[in-house]
């Protein structure tokens, strides 16, 4: 099948890449330029495992375009697929300016039917706003094409999103349209061998589908991380009481690993999102607005911690860091933790020496060049004359370090662990102070 994707970022990118893969005609079209011409050349604009090798083979092989032309693109797809951002507005709201501009950029070239489908997360109604968009452009081009919007959103994650689009769980599709449902049939055809994993429901329905998985995931990453700071109080180890409750199916080990809280672009900003639409429409989404707020605190706990320990002077300390990407197997820094971290830290006058197995580059351009942060080629670097570790992201590198070397290097023999992936006991044995989150130690 001929598709257009409108995006070239995480999503657009996997969904061009992987359709391509299967054997479908995809042109890519984005307003960056720079991002497309990287992308003709063969280099991908984010670490994301196994995209590299998909997007250099399918554009290639032909299946696969880059472009900035609208116009061309348009013309191409029968299918309109829209990927692009749809960030976070001052009041939470999602800002569906981009999402607009696509479907208007649609009207304005279409001369035969499509199918315009959003795969950008967006909010109940959206896809009127589109309908009414493109509306408005047709009209003002005297032309009556026809069209369908269809909702189809998207749940990979990042740092697994091919596996994810290779073998989704489920493909929701919002449409009231049998020939919308047909072709979606017949796009997805490749990834719904084995059951059948589409879901067709009402528009409104598939909108509200993707905000309610995203803030359920985020609601159980919000409870566990409660518990844990209750565990502290109480005198109980978190990690006991997280198998303790994974061990009932009802409740399940996904998505309750206690932390320094949830990053990304997407759990904060589309909880605010959903909590904003219920607002909109006289709700009160109380326990939406609660999970953000115990994730904005437990954001500040590796600082806290850390404050405490050095009896809440930490001026002119050093601080090894060691994660800095929001989750790993990804580049990507929106919303990191490490970035609530490092910036608690400055503001005590402290300095950062960091290491992270791919966010280097994109920590250099947050932060540019300062003297409080230095980015070091390797994790035992970061460890040489500085004062204590602390750990935010669980990238496999960091599971089983020398620990003994660990000892060596610090300072001060402490331990901070963000992601409880360190067996306190056995650090007690060595003699280094451990720290983790709901930790009974
Ligand atoms: N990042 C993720 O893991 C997931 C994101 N989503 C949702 O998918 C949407 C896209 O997210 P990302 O891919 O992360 O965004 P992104 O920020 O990585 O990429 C968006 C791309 O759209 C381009 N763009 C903006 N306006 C355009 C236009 N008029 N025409 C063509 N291209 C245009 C931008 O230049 C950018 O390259 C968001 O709504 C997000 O919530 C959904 C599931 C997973
Ligand atoms: O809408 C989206 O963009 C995507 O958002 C999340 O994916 P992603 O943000 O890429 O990553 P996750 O693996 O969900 O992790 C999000 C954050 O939660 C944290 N987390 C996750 C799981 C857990 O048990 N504890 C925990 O603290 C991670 O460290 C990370 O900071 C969802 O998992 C995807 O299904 C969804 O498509």
């Amino acid at each position: 099948m001929k598709v257009t994707v409108f995006g070239t970022g995480y999503v657009g990118l996997v969904t061009g890449a992987c359709l391509a893969e299967v054997g479908h005609h995809v042109v890519c079209v984005d307003v960056d330029a720079d991002k497309v011409a990287r992308l003709k050349n063969g280099q991908i604009p984010i670490y994301e495992p196994g995209l590299d090798g998909i997007v250099i083979s399918n554009y290639e092989e032909g299946r696969l375009e880059f472009t900035t032309d609208a116009k061309h693109a348009v013309a191409h797809g029968t299918m309109q697929f829209i990927a692009v951002g749809t960030p976070p507005d001052e009041d939470g709201s999602a800002d569906l300016q981009y999402v607009l501009a696509v479907a208007s950029t649609i009207a304005e070239y279409m001369d035969d039917t499509k199918i315009v489908v959003t795969k950008s997360t967006v909010p109940v109604g959206t896809a009127d706003r589109v309908r009414s968009a493109m509306m408005t452009g047709l009209k003002a081009r005297s032309t009556d094409l026809t069209y369908h919007v269809a909702s189809n959103p998207e749940f990979l994650k990042e740092g697994a999103a091919v596996a994810d689009f290779m073998k989704p769980d489920r493909i929701v599709v919002g449409t009231d349209s049998k020939d919308v449902e047909d072709a979606m049939r017949e796009l997805y055809a490749a990834f719904n061998r084995n059951h059948d994993r589409m879901l067709f429901m009402d528009v409104r329905s598939a909108e509200l589908t993707k905000y309610a998985a995203n803030a359920m995931l985020a609601t159980k990453i919000s409870f566990i991380n409660e518990v844990a700071n209750i565990a502290e109080y109480v005198g109980a180890d978190i990690e006991r009481v997280r198998q303790g409750i994974g061990s009932d199916p009802r409740i399940g080990y996904k998505f309750i690993y206690p932390g320094c809280g949830y990053g990304g672009s997407c759990f904060p900003k589309d909880v605010k999102a959903l909590a904003s639409t219920a607002r909109q429409v006289g709700y009160e989404a109380k326990l939406l607005d609660a999970v953000e707020l115990v994730n904005e605190h437990q954001k500040t706990r590796l600082f806290d911690k850390l404050h405490t320990y050095f009896n809440q002077d930490l001026a002119g300390k050093t601080i090894a860091l060691w994660g800095l990407a929001f989750k790993p197997n990804t580049d990507d820094m929106r919303e990191a933790s490490s970035r609530v971290f490092i910036e608690a830290l400055w503001e005590a006058g402290a300095s950062v020496k960091a290491y992270d197995p791919e966010a280097m580059n994109e920590t250099q351009r947050i932060y540019g060049q300062r003297p409080d942060l230095q980015l070091m080629g390797t994790k035992e670097a970061c460890l040489i004359d500085a004062d204590a570790l602390v750990v935010c992201t669980e990238w496999k590198a960091f599971w089983a370090p020398d620990f003994n070397l660990v000892k060596e290097s610090l300072k001060t023999p402490l331990i901070v662990d963000g992601r409880n992936i360190y067996n306190p006991h056995q650090l007690e044995d060595l003699g280094i102070d451990y720290i983790g989150i709901g930790r009974s130690n």
